[in-house]
């Protein structure tokens, strides 16, 4: 039921409106872009596309946000929308009239774009849900853990196939991880490897440099080492190289069974685009709400 120029009658600028948001608030901060897109990853995987994630603990509430797989959500993803939110409604016929749901997708495609990412047209008409509670959020989001059975079966759970998981899984082209969310790969691995044998041997060490044990749980660094700022297939190139961050970036290549699609990827950045694009799309489906399952927020953090 989503569509593009969802908005055209009534608010026919919405995507112009939050472009400039987001080229304002690109400028200001490049975490905007990572923040961003994994803002969208974490909304949709968590009682679908409806910006439940943005709603903020009270009281009598604990939300989304505050359960630990969200936690390390960076502000600027949530701080886009917002401002995004505030634009659009700053102009009178689009008052009240735009879903935060929709604002978050819109930002999303552009924050690709701006990094050097595919562009494609969004599709649009979700509405903002109606609940959001940490528990929630329980079992419904991969682990960085997680060998290739287990993100396959979550993926599938939200209508994504494995060639969908792949190329969804190349937004770890941009970004950063805090140390803790990899340790168990170079520190105490298993008894016979204190190191995991699938991690490049340089990359390991530089990792161990990078992340000491101890560190600052704060500290977080690059995924990818090599085109941080880059959205493109270079993910790939590194998952060939055992540069992998996460055990479910790596087991992409190690696994037989996906690794004819990482190495498709790695040389043919085209074909990669193409499947990263239809892969957000159908992301970007995932139990839309409409009619009285949903309403448009006048706050994007808290229920009307
Ligand atoms: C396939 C399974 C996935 C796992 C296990 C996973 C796990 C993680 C973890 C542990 C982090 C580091 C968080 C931190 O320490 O702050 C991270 C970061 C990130 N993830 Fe994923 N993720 C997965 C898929 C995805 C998908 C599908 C997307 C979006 C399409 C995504 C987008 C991101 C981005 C952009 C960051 C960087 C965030 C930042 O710099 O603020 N991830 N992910
Ligand atoms: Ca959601
Ligand atoms: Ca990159």
């Amino acid at each position: 039921q989503l569509q593009q120029n969802y908005y055209a009658s009534v608010c026919p600028n919405v995507e112009s409106i939050v472009r400039g948001v987001v080229n304002t608030k690109f400028q200001q901060t490049f975490v905007t872009v990572p923040a961003t897109l994994r803002l969208f990853f974490h909304d949709c995987f968590v009682n679908g596309c409806d910006a439940s994630v943005m709603i903020a603990s009270t009281g009598g509430n604990t939300a989304e946000k505050d359960s630990p797989d969200n936690q390390s959500l960076a502000g600027d993803g949530f701080d886009t929308v917002i401002k995004a939110k505030a634009a659009v409604d700053a102009v009178p016929g689009c008052r009240n009239k735009v879903s935060c749901a929709d604002i978050l997708a819109i930002a999303t495609r552009d924050v690709i774009a701006l990094s050097s990412g595919p562009s494609y047209a969004v599709e649009l008409g979700r509405l903002d849900g109606l609940s959001s509670t940490a528990a929630s959020v329980n079992g419904k989001l991969p682990q960085p853990t997680d060998n290739l059975k287990q993100l396959n079966s979550l993926f599938a759970s939200n209508g994504l196939s494995q060639t969908d998981m792949i190329a969804l899984s190349a937004a770890h082209t941009l970004g950063f991880s805090h140390c803790s969310k990899f340790s168990n790969r170079i520190y105490n691995f298993s008894p016979s490897n204190p190191v995991d044998p699938t991690l490049n041997k340089t990359y390991a060490v530089q990792l161990q440099g990078m992340c000491p044990q101890n560190v600052d749980p704060r500290i977080a660094i690059n995924m990818d080492p090599i085109t941080p700022r880059q959205f493109d297939n270079e993910y790939y190139k590194n998952l060939q190289q055992g540069m992998g961050l996460f055990t479910s970036d790596q087991t992409l290549f190690v696994d037989r069974r996906s690794r004819p699609t990482v190495n498709t990827w790695a040389q043919n950045s085209v074909a990669f685009n193409q499947a990263f694009v239809t892969a957000m799309t159908k992301m970007g489906r995932i139990g839309v709400k409409t009619g009285s399952q949903g309403n448009i927020r006048v706050d994007c953090g808290a229920f009307n």
